[in-house]
């Protein structure tokens, strides 16, 4: 693509060289002597560069740069100083300019220039591009459920988000997620930044258990060259990248103490020190870390700086493990079987009920991440339009659940359970948990229905399925 470069200079001769020179160098190269022309060619035009000369006559270098500035903060200018003037130099780098070159200018160095500016606007359109496709359904939306435990967390949520619009001073509350593995920890992370006040800026995560202790202070926190021994050029750490926006700490319980001090000192300075520089460097960041650790109890230990643990948890929210969401479990496990349908282009998918019940009576130890991968599999390797409880295969799990939830169970007709290996069928399973639950409540279907973690309808269903009749109460 051809980049435009819009050269505002009143000196003819010099105006015509650079013009010439960059058209040559395969740029469009527009001219104009001042910056009340230049305006009116930028907002028909829209050049890529801005080149402009400090003295110009009617409105000043300095102030066109402003006005253009204003107009797209995209757009790269570059100011054109007389030698030695630094007070200029320093001006146009206030007002917001790039770069600049002092006259005589080197038309080799001009384009060098051009060059980086080109390259510099590239990568903020690529990282505005990543942003915005990451904010894409990053938000509260993303978190599906109704359940009420779901229904408190996004409450929470929305609360905290509130409360921070709100604020009239820019640092936000450090905010720690706890949660089983694959609950949705990063999700929540998410949600609080992209529905924040902080959204434009950056969302930087950090995988604290994945980064080697030893080599994690430096991604943190960057290093100048030579600041060790394999620092062979300078670095600039996670938490300078996240300047502006919002640090995740995944599963901070994993930060080794000397550095949780150097964590502490980020939260309450709110500066940091890259490895081996004597400068302070001020950052505006907002801290979201999660864990599945009992950091409670690692502070009890001394494996957990106390003070810190205080610090990251001014605002502390917990995710439910998904055993605890009831019908949640199949309203995940449908969308996710949408979502795989589609990817593998089995768009008509669906469970059978038992396979629903299955999944209703599962643990999930790995929560909705265990839900999600499963399923993908399943998808892959289904025949048919309808998942079946063998294809999932949590029976066994299915069967110790079934145990579990009712401690005291009547003994099962053996005739109608007892397979020859000496497990129990699934439909005979299901038939004497349904029984005895309906049992203990005296056939309360509202009551069975919640202990079964099932909805009403889903009950009644499995009730005239199952050919399930009250007994004779005058027997
Ligand atoms: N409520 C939900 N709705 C939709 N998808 C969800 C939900 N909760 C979790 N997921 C999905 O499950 C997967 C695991 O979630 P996530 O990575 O946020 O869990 P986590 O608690 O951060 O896990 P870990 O502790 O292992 O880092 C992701 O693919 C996420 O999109």
């Amino acid at each position: 693509m051809e980049h435009s470069v819009l050269i505002v200079e009143d000196d003819e001769v010099l105006a015509d060289n650079i013009r010439t020179y960059l058209e040559r160098k395969g740029y469009e190269a527009l001219l104009c002597e001042s910056a009340e022309q230049a305006l009116e060619i930028f907002a028909a035009q829209h050049p890529d560069v801005l080149l402009t000369d400090y003295c110009l006559p009617g409105m000043s270098g300095i102030e066109l740069i402003r006005q253009v500035r204003s107009l797209d903060s995209q757009v790269k200018a570059v100011m054109m100083t007389a030698h030695g003037n630094v007070q200029g130099a320093v001006e146009a780098m206030k007002a917001g300019a790039y770069d600049y070159l002092t006259k005589p200018v080197v038309l080799a160095e001009l384009k060098l220039l051009i060059e980086k500016a080109l390259e510099a606007r590239q990568l903020e359109h690529s990282l505005s591009f990543y942003r915005q496709r990451d904010a894409r359904g990053a938000g509260l939306d993303a978190l599906l459920g109704e359940s009420a435990p779901m229904q408190a967390l996004k409450s929470m949520v929305q609360q905290v988000l509130e409360a921070e619009r709100h604020m009239t001073d820019g640092e936000l509350p450090a905010v720690l997620i706890r949660g089983e593995t694959g609950t949705g920890k990063e999700l929540v992370a998410r949600a609080l930044h992209y529905d924040g006040v902080r959204r434009a800026g950056p969302f930087v995560e950090v995988n604290c258990a994945s980064i080697p202790s030893h080599l994690l202070e430096a991604e943190l926190f960057g290093h100048e060259k030579g600041a060790y021994t394999d620092a062979k050029e300078r670095r600039v750490g996670l938490v300078e990248a996240a300047d502006g926006g919002t640090l995740f700490l995944d599963e901070v319980g994993e930060i080794e103490l000397p550095l949780q001090a150097k964590l502490l000192k980020l939260l309450e300075d709110h500066s940091i020190r890259r490895l081996g520089s004597v400068k302070e460097r001020k950052i505006d960041l907002r801290i979201i870390s999660a864990t599945n650790c009992d950091l409670e109890q690692m502070v009890q230990e001394g494996r957990f700086r106390r003070d810190l643990f205080y610090r990251l948890r001014i605002i502390a929210i917990a995710v439910p493990p998904l055993r605890e969401r009831g019908d949640d479990i199949v309203r995940l496990a449908r969308h996710f079987l949408a979502v795989h349908g589609r990817r593998y282009g089995k768009p008509d998918l669906s469970f059978c009920v038992e396979a629903e019940i299955a999944m209703l009576h599962y643990e999930w130890p790995g929560n909705v991440r265990e839900l999600r991968n499963l399923l993908e599999q399943v998808v892959l390797l289904t025949p048919g339009p309808q998942i079946s409880p063998a294809q999932l295969n949590l029976a066994t799990r299915v069967e110790d659940c079934a145990a579990r939830d009712c401690p005291d169970p009547a003994p099962a007709d053996p005739a109608d359970s007892a397979e020859p290996d000496g497990l129990a069928s699934l439909p005979a399973i299901e038939r004497d948990l349904v029984l005895r639950t309906l049992d203990k409540t005296d056939w309360n279907v509202t009551k069975s229905a919640r202990l079964l973690g099932l909805s009403r309808d889903m009950l009644r269903y499995r009730i005239e399925k199952l050919g399930l009749e009250r007994p004779d109460r005058n027997h």
